[in-house]
């Protein structure tokens, strides 16, 4: 199952800058292993904004939830997720 998922970062302007590195090092580590496992495989910036437009390949709506709710940034971020479905023009499908 395809899911668009936009990713708005809302970080506290007073976060410490040390746990502010350590946080992002953890948010990529674990956005890359997603990506590595075929979990997440297109994120892009939005160009202008702390934002990503992301397509993630799960199983089930649980899953997704779960892997979005284990991002590190989760707490500071708005998510809008958009189920995707095949169109009938795409010659790909
Ligand atoms: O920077 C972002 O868009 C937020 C987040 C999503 C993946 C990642 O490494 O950071």
């Amino acid at each position: 199952m395809l899911f668009q998922v936009r990713m708005d970062v809302h970080l506290p302007h007073d976060l410490d800058p040390e746990a502010r590195t350590e946080l992002l090092a953890r948010e990529k580590a674990y956005s890359q292993d997603l990506q590595r496992a075929g979990k997440w495989p297109h994120i892009w910036r939005i160009a202008g904004e702390y934002a990503n437009i992301s397509i993630f390949d799960v199983d089930s709506n649980d899953e997704l939830h779960t892997l979005l709710s284990g991002l590190p940034l989760f707490p500071h971020m708005s998510i809008h997720v958009t189920p995707l479905a095949t169109h009938p023009s795409d010659i790909n499908a």
